[in-house]
This record gives C-alpha cells, structure tokens and sequence, in this order.
C-alpha cells in the first residue's frame, strides 16, 4: 500500500472541497491548484461528491484527489470506483479501517484518542488524520503524543486555518494540514475563484515558510 505522504511528494496542504456539482468541484480545484495546492480532499458530503471526484480527475489530472468523510465500506468502495487516489477519514472502527485498507489505496483514518491511534497502528496504520485537531487539544496534544506514537505521522484537520496551520505544521510529527479554510463557502457561492487562488497562495507560502522554521529549529 502506497502512503499518502508519499504521494503526497512534499506537499503540506490538503484542503478540502465541498461541491454540489461536478463543474463547481472543478473550478474550485482549478482555483487552488494555480495557487500551488497539490491535492485535494473531495469530502462525500454532497450527492454529487462521487462525480466531483472523477470530473476533478478527467480535468484537473495533475492535482492529487482523494476522498474525505468515508464512514462506510460502501463509501471507501465507491471512492476508489469514482477514482480517489486516498481515503480520508473522521473516525476509526475496526470495521471502517479494514473496508478502507481493502482497496489499497493509501489512507490517512481519523482518530483523536490514543485508544483510536493504538487500534489503527495494530492494523499497521502510521498516517492519521488527527480529527477534530483544534477541539481534541490542538497543538499541545500532538506535542504530548509524540513521544509516545513515535513512528506515527498527523494530518490535523478541523479548526486548522491561515492562522494557525504554521503552528501545525511546524511540528515533526505533522506531515500535512486539511481543512476547509481555502475554500469558504461565501467564496464559493459568489464564484470569486480568484480569492480562492490568492488564500491558496497565502496558505502554501505560509507552509513552507513554517516548514524552513521548523528545519532551522531542528
Ligand atoms: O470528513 C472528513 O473526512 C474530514 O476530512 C473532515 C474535515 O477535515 C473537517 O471537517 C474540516 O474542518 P474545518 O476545516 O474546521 O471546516
């Protein structure tokens, strides 16, 4: 199986994307890739999500696109057939964990206890999502777990945004952001894909910039 860091070559932000229809999903991803994103989480939170998915890979094929509150097997199933490259998750049963690792697409599952992280690192899971980051401790609680889920790796998502992503992502053990601060759903309604560009651009600056602090650090 893939990882999704891997896949991921270096990129520090996965934001999401929230559509009701398949050409809106598309101006959005093609707003935030000319402002340097990467990739993108789809979240299966629309009927039309699953062909958000595959009209982002028909025409927007050199971003990374993935699929974000999978709560099914039938979920991670139809991502993977409407063609997600990964699967994101905001919550971890045994069930859920083996539904997802059955398509071997890499995957990052939400946990935020560290009874969910034990159980998804038993099934041989090191990438999670750490969901809601902000509500479940934030910062401190990553620092706090590092010690202790040494070979695990966070994608903080949930209250994470332009204010407060550099703190995230200056942690060793945070190797993406997500969350939906790049696309506001104001922005989205008036279809101003230009001031999604410009907050993508701010947001990628703003993560290198904390990534050099943290190499300097180190
Ligand atoms: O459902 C999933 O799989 C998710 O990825 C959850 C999202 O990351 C958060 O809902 C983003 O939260 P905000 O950025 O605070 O809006």
């Amino acid at each position: 199986m893939t990882s999704l860091s891997s896949l991921l070559k270096g990129g520090l932000l996965l934001p999401i994307i929230q559509a009701e229809q398949p050409q809106q999903a598309v101006a959005i991803a093609k707003a935030m890739q000319q402002g340097g994103v990467t990739a993108v989480e789809v979240v299966l939170r629309t009927s039309a999500a699953l062909d958000c998915i595959s009209a982002i890979r028909s025409e927007v094929p050199e971003l990374l696109t993935g699929a974000g509150t999978i709560l099914s097997a039938a979920d991670a199933r139809n991502a993977k057939a409407a063609g997600s490259q990964f699967l994101v998750s905001p919550a971890s049963t045994p069930d859920l964990l083996k539904a997802m690792l059955a398509t071997e697409l890499a995957l990052a599952p939400g946990v935020a206890t560290p009874s969910e992280m034990a159980m998804a690192i038993e099934m041989g899971l090191t990438e999670l999502k750490f969901f809601p980051a902000h509500l479940s401790g934030g910062v401190e609680m990553l620092k706090a777990l590092s010690g202790i889920f040494q070979k695990v790796k966070f994608c903080p998502t949930g209250g994470v945004q332009l204010n407060n992503m550099a703190q995230f992502l200056a942690l060793p053990n945070v190797f993406v952001v997500g969350g939906s601060w790049i696309s506001p759903k104001d922005l989205v309604q008036q279809q101003n894909w230009a001031a999604i560009t410009e907050l993508a651009l701010l947001s990628v600056q703003q993560a290198e910039q904390s990534r050099i602090q943290q190499h300097k650090v180190a």
